[in-house]
């Protein structure tokens, strides 16, 4: 018998001795007293009821109506009680207590796998350390250039975008997948915001570093064979023994990030010691900010990150900040191509701020990029429409955390007991160790018993007049949870605002957006991507009608 099949039977084995354990371990967890909804078969879950955002708001609503805000939900198996809460008091605790709550170890062995132990997946001193030295890196005095890289990246999108228009011979508009190109944009800024390198993806896909980072995350959101994958969780040592073809796919590209990213590091450590004779070296990459982070003479030399943390934390900017920026874009688009009069509104607030500056904008200078986007940053309509849509469709749909020690958690609100009767006078309950929390991001931005009936519906109009209980919520950015809350919340939420409304200012007065007639559909893959209903195995995309605005 193959070795690869004897491997696969011990793990197998190891996996039914775990779930037994847990299972005997099952009958006496006091989360078992939380109310939940019943599961019709023995394997039956609610992953999809929580993760799938075409269903998870519904879904969500009904759970809170039967079963209060605490309650218990089934995971992968009989075996696998989950916390979810919609509380907020719990949903604090829960972020707030790092060293309690941590993030799973499949979810950390499996980005660690990819891109190395960088923040997403470092737990305890080790990501303290790391925050601690990467944080100034995101101070607003540090992102000048990054709205310099930002605009001249949305110029190249614009022209782009032109030149397919003006190829169209039968029409003025051209049907455009948007989610692509801004992609490609995004991870262009993230390429040279991030450590000074130009993929120059817009142009040209044939950059082996851009490559590398591609095939690494397709990888990382692709659905491999499902008995390899439970394997692999278990007996990680099999990737090594039995390569295949995405082993081997990451090993190439990690490789490919190795030497061009480790020749980069080695090139800003010796522009920063050379500059201390001869002056500072001004690089304004994250790279580079984090060499000089680490250097700073208040960080004790063993809190200090080694290259191989610093390659992983840019690795980790990448992975988590490209992906991300660009789907919100795409998103904001595709509401707006929805919502022609909203669309419509913003251009002209848009327009209102565009005659003070040249009208060719590839001809603004540095000092003019700055002012246009202090300008951009006041405009009422432009920072509502931008968090209604990340209210909306957030793209971190929700997150995991597994309790490591019993706890007491606090609610806000009554929980429920397991037969409906609601215990007014309880106000908290026990996570035993080893609870898997679910973190419902999306569900907390959609509560209608929060922010109204209209929850559901894009309506930036409604940040101007923000129900009561919506300003009880101070979470990371502007009461919702788009960058999740608390000392692991998104350090890239003040990157990610600059591009995202650089981008929206070039995109409205050049271009009008307009629906096609395929439906375009949310799915969480890994984030809340856009397919086309019923060809999700055509991959993510997201087609819109684009035409040239001409304001005549
Ligand atoms: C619209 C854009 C973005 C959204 C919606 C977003 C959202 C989030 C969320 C929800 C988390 C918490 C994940 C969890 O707890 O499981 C997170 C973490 C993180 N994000 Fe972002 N993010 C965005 C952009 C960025 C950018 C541009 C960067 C970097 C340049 C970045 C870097 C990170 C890092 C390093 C973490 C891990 C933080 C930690 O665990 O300490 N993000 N982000």
């Amino acid at each position: 018998m193959p070795l690869v099949y004897v491997l696969g039977i011990v793990a197998i084995l190891l996996y039914a001795c775990s779930c037994f354990r847990t299972l005997v371990g099952q009958r006496s967890n006091v989360l078992r007293s939380l109310p939940g909804p019943p599961v019709t078969r023995w394997f039956g879950n609610h992953l999809q009821h929580v993760l799938d955002p075409f269903v998870s708001r519904k879904a969500h609503e009904i759970f809170v109506q039967l079963y209060g805000r605490t309650m218990r939900i089934r995971g992968l198996g009989p075996w696998d009680e989950r916390l979810l809460t919609l509380d907020p008091v719990s949903f604090s605790h829960i972020v707030k207590n790092t060293v309690i709550y941590q993030k799973p170890w499949q979810s950390r062995r499996l980005i660690t796998s990819l891109i190395g132990c960088g923040m997403l997946s470092a737990e305890g001193q080790v990501h303290q350390r790391q925050r601690r030295v990467a944080l100034p890196a995101f101070a607003a005095q540090n992102m000048r250039s990054l709205v310099d890289i930002s605009f001249r990246k949305g110029i190249q999108l614009r022209d782009a975008w032109m030149n397919l228009i003006r190829s169209e011979t039968k029409s003025t508009c051209a049907r455009i997948d948007v989610c692509q190109f801004v992609s490609r944009t995004t991870l262009d800024v993230m390429g040279l915001a991030g450590f000074d390198y130009n993929f120059n993806s817009i142009e040209d896909e044939t950059n082996e570093v851009f490559i590398a980072y591609r095939d690494m995350f397709e990888v990382a959101v692709s659905q491999s064979p499902r008995f390899r994958s439970l394997l692999l969780m278990y007996l990680p040592t099999i990737n090594r023994l039995f390569p295949d073809k995405t082993v081997r796919t990451v090993q190439q590209s990690r490789e490919v990030i190795h030497r061009v990213a480790g020749r980069l590091i080695q090139e800003k450590k010796r522009k920063i010691s050379e500059g201390e004779k001869s002056g500072p070296y001004e690089g304004a990459d994250l790279l580079t900010l984090l060499l000089k982070s680490n250097a700073a003479t208040d960080i004790p030399p063993e809190q200090r990150l080694s290259d191989e943390d610093i390659l992983s934390n840019i690795n980790t900017f990448m992975f988590a900040g490209s992906d991300t920026s660009s789907l919100s874009v795409t998103w904001t688009l595709f509401l707006l191509a929805q919502n022609p009069k909203i669309q419509d509104r913003l251009r002209t607030e848009l327009l209102s701020v565009a005659h003070e500056f040249p009208a060719d904008l590839s001809h603004l200078t540095e000092d003019q990029i700055q002012t246009l986007h202090t300008t951009l940053c006041a405009l009422p309509f432009l920072h509502n429409v931008t968090r209604e849509s990340l209210r909306l469709i957030p793209p971190v749909h929700s997150s995991l955390r597994v309790a490591t020690q019993d706890n007491e958690v606090p609610t806000m609100y009554p929980i429920y007991e397991r037969d409906g009767t609601v215990n007014e006078r309880r106000r908290s309950f026990i996570v035993p160790k080893g609870t898997v929390v679910h973190l419902p991001f999306e569900a907390f931005n959609l509560d209608k018993c929060v922010w109204g009936e209209d929850a559901w519906d894009f309506n930036p109009d409604r940040w101007n007049n923000l129900p009561e209980i919506v300003q009880q919520c101070p979470w990371h950015f502007s009461n919702i949870l788009t960058f999740s809350a608390g000392p692991r919340a998104c350090p890239g939420l003040r990157f990610s605002l600059i591009e995202m409304k650089t981008l929206y200012y070039i995109l409205l007065t050049n271009f009008v957006f307009k629906e096609t007639e395929d439906k375009v559909v949310p799915h969480n893959v890994v984030l809340t991507r856009p397919y086309l209903s019923g060809k999700f195995e055509e991959g993510t995309q997201c087609p819109l009608l684009v035409s040239r605005f001409s304001a005549t």
